[in-house]
């Protein structure tokens, strides 16, 4: 065996109904005094309720899907204006987004409070878009000191998106397998990831409010978000993001409908990625057992239920092709993927 491999560092905190404690922990561990907290929707709520042992000097509520620039510019100013010192983010990918678009630039420490499954508070990559382009970058300036996972806070999220989030941050896992710096120690975080969100997924579709299938998820997911920062982005991601930035998709639900495809065209030449997924599955193929699962959770099932239509494949096509990850499993071409992203476009059965 022979593989170089770098493990990022963070402080993980994992409990159910302890993210105000934990905060102020960290927050004083952190040396903080004055707080930039950004959360939107639901989660400021959610937020509100957390913040009462620290000291918050701003309170920020413009987020927007995939960190639009000027978004980015806007929350960028206010930090400085503001003076913060520290930012807490409580919310999704966009929010965690939108914290590490102001990393990125002032090198302010990020406190990240998860509640979907996207898994950006355990990466080092950070995503812009602009004019309808994603652009997507690493940087270590970006990952989150301290992470707080409170299964509490995941409880509201509803069943489509819990399955729609759990199947990105399952994306991140098959993608993980065959990623430009895939290699033994990512790909066995990316095993137990998978073995963590199927099961976990099936019991949260059967039980929303039930607090052991959202743990597992929440699991899973960071397992997940840590195989996919060590192994960087695959095919899989790199078709997301043209999908995501150029047509505006939903995040997690693009997710959900492209892996089994992207899983059915690279499997047949990845053996050994595709007998780790089948046995995480637990399954006989890894095809199989992603149907299965995506069977059992009522999956999002084609493109075109999220505004992709036909005349946009060339397009798509044409932006994802200078961005094929070195060393993916199988040559895409044009024609290939033309046709993968059709199959994808109508829900077609994947790999026929
Ligand atoms: N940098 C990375 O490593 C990384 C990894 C994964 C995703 N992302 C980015 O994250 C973004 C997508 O994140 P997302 O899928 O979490 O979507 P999101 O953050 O946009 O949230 C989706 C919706 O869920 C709602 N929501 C969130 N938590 C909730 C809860 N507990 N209860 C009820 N509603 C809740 C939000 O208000 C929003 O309407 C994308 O921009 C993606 O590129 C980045
Ligand atoms: O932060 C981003 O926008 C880029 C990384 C990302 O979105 C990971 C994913 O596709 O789930």
């Amino acid at each position: 065996m022979q593989f170089e491999h770098e493990t990022l560092g963070q402080c993980v905190l994992f409990g159910t109904g302890t993210a105000a404690k934990h905060l102020a922990a960290e927050v004083a561990r952190l040396g903080s005094r004055r707080v930039m907290v950004i959360a939107a929707g639901s989660a400021a709520d959610v937020a509100a309720n957390l913040i009462d042992d620290i000291d918050v000097v701003l309170f920020y509520t413009d987020v927007a899907p995939h960190v639009p620039i000027e978004k980015a510019e806007a929350a960028r100013k206010a930090a400085a204006e503001a003076d913060v010192d520290l930012i807490v983010c409580v919310g999704g990918g966009s929010t965690t987004g939108l914290a590490k678009a102001i990393a990125l630039t002032s090198n302010l420490p990020i406190i990240a409070i998860p509640t979907t499954y996207a898994g950006s508070e355990a990466t080092n990559v950070w995503g812009l878009t602009e004019q309808s382009r994603k652009t997507t970058g690493v940087d270590n300036a970006v990952l989150p000191s301290s992470v707080i996972y409170d299964v509490e806070l995941t409880l509201s999220l509803p069943v489509a998106l819990s399955v729609a989030s759990g199947l990105n941050a399952l994306a991140h896992c098959v993608d993980s397998m065959w990623a430009p710096r895939a290699d033994p120690i990512n790909q066995a975080l990316a095993a137990e990831g998978v073995r963590a969100l199927s099961s976990g997924l099936r019991l949260v579709v059967s039980n929303p409010v039930e607090p052991a299938g959202r743990e597992k998820v929440l699991y899973g997911s960071y397992l997940a978000a840590v195989a996919f920062a060590s192994a960087g982005s695959g095919l899989h991601h790199k078709i997301c993001h043209v999908l995501g930035g150029a047509f505006d998709l939903p995040h997690a639900q693009t997710h959900a409908t492209v892996l089994p495809y992207v899983l059915a065209f690279n499997a047949p030449c990845a053996v050994d990625a595709e007998q780790r997924l089948a046995s995480a599955f637990g399954s006989v193929s890894a095809t199989d057992g992603l149907d299965t699962l995506r069977t059992d959770l009522n999956a999002p099932r084609a493109l075109r239920d999220y505004g992709l239509t036909e005349r946009d494949i060339p397009e798509a096509v044409r932006l994802i092709m200078p961005n094929i990850p070195a060393g993916n499993p199988r040559t895409v071409t044009p024609e290939n993927l033309d046709a993968l992203l059709r199959a994808a476009l109508v829900g077609a059965v994947p790999g026929q």
